[in-house]
């Protein structure tokens, strides 16, 4: 296995105005496909801030989410991760970040019906590059390993790329975006 984080690293300390551990995190934007409840069939993850640089997402698989019968389909185990990982550079920095690189290594099969538990764990940033990584259990068992590295971006970096009825429908209703993210970090 190669080294991680593959670049020399500093352990950033979490922002001051990060969420205390055991506080359960809103969700980032009510149309998320990873959190938003306004997603009829999305993710619906929940998070939670852990102690130092983590935080714990859980996701319940639905009849929604199956690849093969009975069992959930890997890229949205993928997206799973993709939004506990952000969850933990968002809450933990306060910083806006978009995924640059997504690794997963899925170990069992998890089933419609469980729950997979998520533990993200901020390992260090590198000027604009966070490494984080997680590690999925059902039932204690370790089902699910992902990596990933995230580049923090400016607010513009929304503006001129999102679509712009979007940004317009956020502009007019800002509570549909979570408030953990500072506007100037
Ligand atoms: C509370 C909030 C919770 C939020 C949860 C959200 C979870 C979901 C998160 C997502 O899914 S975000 C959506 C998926 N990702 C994207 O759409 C990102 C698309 N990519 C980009 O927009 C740009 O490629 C990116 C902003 C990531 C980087 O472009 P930039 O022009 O700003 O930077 P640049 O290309 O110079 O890269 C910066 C550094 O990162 C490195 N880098 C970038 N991409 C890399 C890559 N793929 N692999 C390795 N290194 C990479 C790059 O080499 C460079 O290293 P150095 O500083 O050492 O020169």
């Amino acid at each position: 296995m190669n080294s991680w984080p593959p670049v020399e690293t500093t352990v950033p300390d979490r922002h001051p105005d990060a969420p205390a551990p055991d506080t359960e995190l809103p969700e980032h934007y009510a149309h998320c496909f990873g959190c938003g409840d306004s997603v009829e069939h999305g993710l619906r993850l929940r998070a939670t801030a852990g102690e130092g640089m983590t935080v714990r997402s859980r996701f319940t698989v639905t009849t929604e989410h199956q690849g093969a019968p009975g069992l959930a389909h890997g890229g949205l185990l993928a997206c799973a991760f993709d939004e506990a990982l952000g969850s933990a550079v968002g809450h933990l920095l306060r910083r806006p970040a978009v995924t640059a690189k997504l690794e997963t290594d899925f170990l069992r099969p998890v089933p419609v019906g469980t729950t997979l538990v998520i533990d993200a764990h901020l390992d260090g940033i590198a000027g604009r590059k966070v490494y984080v990584s997680a590690e999925g259990t059902v039932e204690g068992t370790t089902a699910v390993r992902a990596r990933a590295l995230f580049i923090t971006v400016d607010l513009k970096h929304f503006v001129d790329h999102g679509r712009p009825e979007d940004i317009r429908r956020v502009a007019e209703n800002p509570a549909l975006l979570g408030r953990s993210i500072d506007v100037n970090p």
